[in-house]
């Protein structure tokens, strides 16, 4: 196995700021055409070599409010490296009652919330146009991998923390929380989760051709319940710490295995190739710097001179 590959990618959100049950290599921070990551992306070796990339969403201090992510750049950044899948964790309000916090979710769903001021494509501003396929949000083939495998991590130690699937995220602008009426009308939307980060992350992996999931761990039940308190960032923080000591866990378990799936190729089939027929067909002369910059994220089909 070559251990400088770096196959997989970890971005991690609120509470989780390193993975430092792994063994750090280095740390990397390239520019992109979109900027500099949110932090810089630390090099982690696993039990079998294999090495793997951990970037903090938020900074490694949480100065970068959800709005503010400079989501291309992470993705882009990511990609560069030789990343193929990128595995996310979210801190998340459950709408659910059955959806406890402390429990973990893989999502199937997205129900896009936020306001436009997100840039939420590598395309915006270029002469390029394309229309990804977003139909499924998420890497389905990595998503049922991932599901078996964080179960088992998930039971281990006596932990016992529960593994909800496909289920549906509405990512919401924030900074603020939901109101209660947005809440209530998000459950019969038929959202189970609420966080500010899926979006635009997810779209910007699928144009990157990147396999993506996410791992949402539960903190609180948003505002919906009417007996209950609206939530707060103080309810959140009780339980960020122990998820965040979860997902390490859930790290550690997984990556190697992980790296071993993406190295054979066939759990990242379904992106690979994908935005072939998603760019629109373009005339005429191309604009050279638009190419260049494209050719950074998607260098098949964007050979820059
Ligand atoms: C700290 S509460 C709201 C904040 O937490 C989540 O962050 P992340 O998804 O990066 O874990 C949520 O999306 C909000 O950004
Ligand atoms: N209730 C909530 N709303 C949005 N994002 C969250 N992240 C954690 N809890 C959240």
């Amino acid at each position: 196995m070559d251990s400088e590959n770096v196959l997989v990618g970890v971005i991690g959100g609120s509470g989780l700021y390193h993975l430092d049950n792994l063994t750090f290599v280095k740390q990397v921070n390239p520019e992109t055409p979109w900027g500099f990551a949110s932090s810089p992306i630390s090099i982690c070796s696993l039990p079998s070599g294999a090495r793997v990339a951990f970037l903090a969403r938020h900074g490694p201090h949480h100065t970068i409010s959800p709005s503010a992510v400079p989501s291309r750049a992470n993705i882009s950044a990511l990609k560069s490296l030789g990343v193929r899948a990128i595995l996310a964790f979210s801190a998340v309000g459950s709408l659910r009652e059955e959806i406890a916090p402390g429990s973990f979710a893989i999502p199937t769903q997205i129900i896009d919330r936020t306001k436009g001021v997100r840039p939420a494509s590598f395309f915006e501003g270029t002469s390029v146009v394309a229309h990804a396929q977003f139909g499924d949000p998420f890497s389905m083939k990595f998503v049922r991998w991932l599901e078996g495998k964080v179960e088992k991590a998930l039971a281990d130690e006596g932990r016992g923390v529960v593994l909800h699937k496909d289920k549906c995220v509405v990512c919401m602008e924030g900074p603020q929380f939901s109101t209660r009426a947005e809440s209530i009308m998000y459950r019969a939307w038929g959202g189970d989760l609420i966080n500010m980060s899926a979006l635009p992350e997810a779209k910007l992996a699928r144009e990157a051709e990147l396999s993506y999931a996410l791992i949402a761990t539960a903190t609180d039940y948003d505002s919906w319940r009417p007996h209950s308190e609206a939530v707060t960032a103080a309810e959140v923080f009780k339980t960020l710490q122990s998820n965040a000591d979860t997902s390490r866990h859930v790290a550690a378990t997984i990556l190697d295995e992980l790296h071993l799936a993406a190295l054979q190729g066939d759990l990242l089939s379904e992106e690979v190739g994908s935005m072939r027929f998603s760019i629109m067909p373009m005339k005429g002369e191309q604009n050279a710097e638009d190419i260049k910059k494209l050719s950074f994220i998607l260098p098949k089909y964007f050979a820059s001179t």
